[in-house]
């Protein structure tokens, strides 16, 4: 991860704000922005379990109308299957254009700025089911990922036929990581191949760990370190705080930066993402990944507009 010096909230505030049961600062603060960008895991859940008042909160943002756009790092569901989360979660009348998720962003970025051309524009994937959803959405070959026959241990006669060739497939042109919760050797190994051979290695993220039941996992980038070790490579990140992801976003939903608010729980991602992209302000939300401490430490590199404990603490 690239390392910025001093990158202060959006709309330049050092000691950021904290609005937890100070209703006239929240309203104050809501009423600045039209816009608000919502990272999902450690904001409004934690894996399957919905964080306290957030289906009240968002829809006391929809009567305020504020525009809301859910990006996630999280690449093992689509933006369907986001949508289908939603709704199971409780929180009524989001829609899949609302989404914008790194599986899809990596996608897009593919398709429509990478443009390899045929035949060896295929993509390796080392990650879930979200991944190969969002190539699909945008028409881009694809092999490895969900493949059961790449969920098994590595066997003897494994070595030859990667070194020789014979388990590769010639198209590959791309290796894509993202949060796997199959890796193997064997598809470490063919990864690493397809990199020898020249691939273009791309992330959908690198977050280090994985907020859930309370508790934080090992993360998409826990995934793509033991490649990016055997390799000698790093991947092109191509969801938050990349500003590729940003640009994607504006350009599809069409704002005024300086209105609009990025929410989440994690420093190096979300709030990072939010003031690199010049917004025109942050939000931390203490029930993920990030403790205040980290921001609040003189020095510290990132630092927020604002925080709160928990989101539905914007209800006032
Ligand atoms: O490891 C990961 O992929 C991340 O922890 C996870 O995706 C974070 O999702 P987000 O907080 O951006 O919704
Ligand atoms: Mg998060």
């Amino acid at each position: 991860m690239q390392t910025v010096m001093n990158l202060v909230g959006g709309g330049g505030a050092s000691t950021p704000q904290y609005l937890s049961g100070d209703k006239p600062s929240i309203d104050a603060f809501i009423d600045k922005f039209d816009v608000f960008l919502f990272d999902c895991d450690g904001v409004l859940w934690s894996g399957d379990h919905l964080l306290p008042q957030i289906p009240e909160t968002i829809q006391m943002l929809r009567d305020k109308n504020k525009r809301l756009v859910f990006v996630t790092n999280n690449s093992t569901k689509s933006r369907a299957d986001y949508q289908k989360k939603f709704t199971s979660m409780g929180i009524p009348g989001i829609s899949e254009e609302e989404v914008f998720g790194s599986s899809y962003s990596a996608a897009i970025y593919i398709s429509r700025i990478l443009k390899l051309p045929e035949p060896k524009n295929k993509v390796f994937v080392l990650g879930e089911s979200g991944v190969e959803m969002e190539l699909q959405s945008e028409n881009v070959r694809f092999c490895g990922g969900t493949d059961p026959s790449l969920r098994r241990e590595m066997q003897p006669s494994d070595f030859q036929n990667v070194a020789n060739g014979s388990l590769l497939d010639a198209d590959v042109g791309i290796v894509l990581t993202g949060l796997d919760y199959h890796p193997s050797y064997l598809k470490y190994a063919l990864a690493q191949a397809y990199l020898r051979q020249g691939a273009r290695f791309l992330a959908t993220n690198i977050d280090s760990s994985l907020p859930s039941a309370g508790t934080l996992f090992p993360g998409a980038g826990a995934i793509s370190a033991p490649l990016i070790q055997a390799s000698g490579q790093e991947p092109l990140a191509l969801g938050k705080p990349s500003q590729a992801m940003m640009d994607a976003i504006e350009g599809k939903f069409q704002f005024d930066r300086k209105r609009a608010c990025m929410v989440g729980d994690r420093l190096n991602t979300d709030i990072e993402f939010g003031i690199r992209g010049g917004l025109g302000g942050t939000l931390c939300v203490l029930s993920g990944v990030s403790q205040k401490e980290e921001f609040l430490e003189k020095g510290a590199k990132v630092v927020p507009s604002a925080y709160v404990d928990g989101l539905g603490d914007l209800l006032g």
